[in-house]
């Protein structure tokens, strides 16, 4: 018992250490790309070594018990933290691309962002039925590009077994939308 609460305490101390650590380090910037809008700027987090693996550590520790077959990571910053966390877990990393930068046959789905649309692609063979695929972006909005990557992976009878963030934005309300699909909802710095 004394062990559990000793080992509770120091999960919770890491995961709050950890979404200080990535709040100091990412930049507002007000206006971009459009009026009204506040970009979340992850390109301090990415300077920093120690940052990125604490990331990744972090990634892993709440992945724990969640079966996952490939890390399905969106263009472009979805790729960052996407490739090195399928690295680390040691399973293959599929790029969800904006149409048009996929060279091989794709299947396609429309979104749209907080601040814009897009279609977005996914190769064919890149998912095989029955596998189970963890959907990774940098940030979560309003939840239209990770809803049409959702719609991508079950195209091609992929099972979505969970969504990783680096940010969400609690404000907008996604996560309810996600929860739909799965209850495996994870984010590192949420704004409320
Ligand atoms: O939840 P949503 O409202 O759909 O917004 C989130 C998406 O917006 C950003 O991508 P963006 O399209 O700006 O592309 P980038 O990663 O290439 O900068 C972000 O990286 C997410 O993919
Ligand atoms: N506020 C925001 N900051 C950075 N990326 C975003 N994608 C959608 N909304 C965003």
């Amino acid at each position: 018992m004394k062990k559990l609460s000793v080992k509770l305490r120091h999960t919770l101390h890491f995961d709050f250490m950890i979404s200080k650590e990535l709040d100091f380090a990412i930049r507002d910037i007000a206006d971009f790309p459009k009026p009204g809008i506040i970009f979340k700027d992850i390109t301090p987090i990415l300077k920093d070594a120690k940052l990125c693996t604490a990331v990744i550590d972090e990634f892993v520790k709440q992945l724990e018990g969640i079966e996952i077959d490939v890390v399905a990571g969106i263009e472009s910053r979805g790729f960052l933290f996407g490739l090195m966390l399928a690295n680390r877990l040691q399973i293959p990393f599929v790029p969800i691309r904006k149409k048009g930068k996929l060279p091989f046959t794709t299947v396609e789905e429309p979104c749209e962002l907080e601040y814009g649309s897009a279609i977005l692609e996914l190769h064919e063979d890149a998912i095989i039925p029955g596998q189970r695929v963890l959907i990774h972006d940098d940030l979560l909005a309003t939840g239209g590009t990770v809803s049409a990557a959702t719609r991508l992976v079950q195209k091609l009878d992929g099972v979505v077994a969970g969504y990783a963030f680096v940010i969400s934005l609690d404000f907008l309300n996604a996560n309810d939308k996600l929860k739909q699909v799965s209850q495996n909802i994870i984010s590192l710095v949420s704004y409320k």
